[in-house]
C-alpha cells in the first residue's frame, strides 16, 4: 500500500493524503518525500488549492513515527530528520497557492505541525488536536511552534505548547485554531468551506496569498524554524526522552 496519495479534481483541487491509517497516519521519510512532491505539483497553473488530509476516520496524522524515529538516539542523528521536515513544512508554509489542513481525525505532534503550516484549518466533528511534544520531553522540532507563535496571540501559542492537552474540535474553533468544524462527508465540507475563493483566477488567488507570505519571509520565518529544529535535536538526545517514546511504544 502507497504510503501517500495524490490527486486532482476539476475545481482546482490537489490532495496530498497521507495513507497510513492503521499507524494513525503516523509520519516516516516517504510520507515527507511525498508532501515535497505535492507542493511542487501544486505550482501548475490549473491548481488553485493544495488540501492535506489523512486517510481512513480515526486520524489527520500522529506526528512522526515514533517506531521509525525511536531508532535516532543522538542529537547528530535526529537533526538531519527534524531538519528535512522542517525545511518542507517551510516550504508548505510559503508556497504560492492557499492550503487547507482537512482535519478529519485526531492531529497530534507534527501532525498539528503540519495542520498549523495550512492557511486554513477544517476540523471533524469529534476530532481533537494537541501539540504533546512536551509530554514526550522534546519541543516541536518541525517548525509548528514557530509558525503558531507568527500566526496565533502569544498566550494562546505559549498555552497549546506548554499544556501539551489533546483539545476537542470546539475548543480549537472558540480559540481560533480551528477555522471550521464539519460533519458528514470531508470532501464536500472543504469545497463548500473554499465556495467563492474557487471561482477566482489562480493568479489572484497567488497575488493575495504572496502578500501573507512577504510578511512571514520578512519577519525572518524561515530561519526561525531552523532555529526550532536545532534546539529540538538537542532535547532529542536526553535519556528522558527516549524513555517517554519507550513508554508510549510498550504501552500495549
Ligand atoms: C517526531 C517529530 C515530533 C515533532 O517534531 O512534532 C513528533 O511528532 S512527536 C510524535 C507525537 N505523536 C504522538 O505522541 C502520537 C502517539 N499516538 C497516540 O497518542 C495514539 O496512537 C493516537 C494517535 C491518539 C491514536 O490512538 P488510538 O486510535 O487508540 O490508536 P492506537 O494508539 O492503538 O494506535 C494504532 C496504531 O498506530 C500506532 N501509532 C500511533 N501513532 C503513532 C506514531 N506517532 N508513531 C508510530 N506509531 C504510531 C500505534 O503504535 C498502534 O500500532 P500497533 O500497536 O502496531 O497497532
Amino acid at each position: 500500500m502507497e504510503s501517500y496519495l495524490i490527486s486532482k479534481d476539476a475545481s482546482g483541487l490537489l490532495f496530498y493524503t497521507i495513507n497510513r491509517p492503521e499507524k494513525r497516519n503516523a509520519v516516516n521519510d516517504e510520507i515527507m518525500d511525498g508532501l515535497e512532491k505535492a507542493i511542487s505539483l501544486a505550482e501548475a497553473e490549473d491548481v488553485k488549492a493544495l488540501v492535506i488530509t489523512g486517510a481512513g476516520d480515526r486520524a489527520f496524522c500522529s506526528g512522526g513515527d515514533l517506531s521509525v524515529f525511536h531508532r535516532l538516539k543522538t542529537k547528530e542523528e535526529a537533526y538531519p530528520m527534524l531538519s528535512k521536515m522542517a525545511k518542507i513544512i517551510g516550504k508548505l508554509l510559503l508556497m504560492p497557492k492557499p492550503t487547507v489542513a482537512l482535519m478529519n481525525g485526531v492531529a497530534i505532534g507534527g501532525g498539528c505541525e503540519i495542520a498549523t503550516a495550512c492557511d486554513f484549518r477544517l476540523g471533524r466533528k469529534g476530532m481533537k488536536a494537541g501539540f504533546v511534544q512536551g509530554n514526550l520531553a522534546i519541543t516541536t522540532g518541525w517548525g509548528g511552534g514557530s509558525i503558531l507563535c507568527e500566526k496565533f496571540p502569544a498566550s494562546t501559542a505559549l498555552k497549546m505548547l506548554t499544556d501539551g492537552s489533546m483539545l476537542s474540535a470546539d475548543e480549537l474553533l472558540n480559540m481560533g485554531y480551528l477555522d471550521h468544524v464539519y460533519e458528514g462527508d470531508p470532501y464536500r465540507n472543504c469545497t463548500e468551506f473554499l465556495g467563492k475563493l474557487l471561482e477566482k483566477e489562480v493568479g489572484v488567488l497567488s497575488a493575495y496569498v504572496a502578500i501573507l507570505r512577504r510578511k512571514w519571509s520578512e519577519a525572518s520565518l524561515i530561519e526561525r524554524i531552523e532555529q526550532e529544529a536545532v534546539q529540538c535535536a538537542i532535547l532529542w538526545g536526553k535519556e528522558i526522552h527516549h524513555q517517554k517514546v519507550e513508554e508510549f511504544l510498550n504501552k500495549s
